[in-house]
């Protein structure tokens, strides 16, 4: 089957980022791919408060995801939207930075919450506390499709190898991690992770990612990585997208995971110990 991503440099403006995306969504389509993927924050890359309170809207409002959401049942494919960052109702105030498996009905199959918050000092002169604008999830997904079993993530997850693992575990083939991943530690980490991700579980990786200068944080555009991947469950980078905005397709044989672990079973050779 054929695999597309998008990679994008959303903008603090939501129906910018929506036009961009549907364009892009089609383009995708039109190149035969049938499962099509965004990054993570696909509808607004900002970290200022009052100008997201202007524009974040609710799962049930949002803009983004409804229209996506149709856009998905008229090209009738697959659709994860990355995430998006969306108010939510009750609780402290904090947004959800959600990811979504749309059907091919327009429907949605499934949602995640991240569940790992980025607050690292990743410089002197750049910081990020996302917990203080976001509500972490609590609960990992893996969602059934007629093609393979999806496991969700969501970017600073990609550093916490368990949750991946339970994945695994939970019978997922193809492991999603859409992402916004900052140019200094995407150029250290970003593709050594992400294979090391699909090796340990002989999986496939989907990592489509925000490339490029964004909204202004901390007094500076905030950079992020691109690099959008797909990486097969013996380790190979099958595309890689570079740094320009647009939409990378690959072609993937499911039937790969399969072969990979019965090469090195390790996925079903965890082993219960003691100590340290
Ligand atoms: O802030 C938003 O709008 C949405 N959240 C993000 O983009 C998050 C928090 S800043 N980015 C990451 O998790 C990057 C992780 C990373 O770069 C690493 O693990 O090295």
């Amino acid at each position: 089957m054929k695999i597309g991503l998008l990679q994008l440099c959303s903008s603090d403006q939501p129906d910018e980022n929506l036009a961009v995306t549907t364009d892009l969504l089609r383009k995708a389509a039109e190149g035969g791919a049938s499962f099509i993927l965004t990054p993570e924050v696909t509808n607004c890359v900002s970290s200022d408060r009052a100008h997201q309170d202007r524009v974040i809207r609710t799962e049930t409002e949002d803009a983004t995801l409804s229209t996506l959401a149709s856009e998905a049942r008229a090209l009738g494919i697959w659709l994860l939207i990355g995430s998006l960052a969306l108010k939510t109702e009750g609780g402290d105030g904090r947004y959800a930075n959600r990811s979504f498996l749309i059907a091919p009905d327009g429907r949605i199959a499934a949602r995640y919450d991240k569940i790992h918050m980025f607050d690292v000092n990743v410089s002197e002169t750049e910081q990020y506390r996302e917990s203080a604008g976001f509500r972490p999830g609590a609960r990992a997904v893996v969602a059934a499709t007629p093609f393979a079993r999806i496991g969700l993530s969501v970017c600073y997850d990609l550093r916490f190898p368990h949750l991946y693992r339970r994945l695994a575990q939970a019978g997922a083939e193809i492991l999603t991690v859409p992402a916004a991943f900052n140019d200094t530690t995407g150029a250290a980490h970003w593709e050594s992770l992400l294979r090391a991700r699909a090796i340990e579980n002989g999986a496939f990786v989907l990592a489509p990612a925000q490339s490029g200068s964004h909204a202004v944080h901390n007094g500076r555009p905030r950079r992020t990585w691109g690099h959008s991947m797909v990486v097969a469950p013996w380790g190979e980078v099958l595309a890689d997208g570079g740094t320009d905005v647009g939409v990378i397709l690959a072609d993937i044989d499911l039937a790969e995971v399969a072969r990979a672990r019965q090469r090195i079973p390790s996925l079903t050779h965890d082993r219960d110990f003691e100590g340290p």
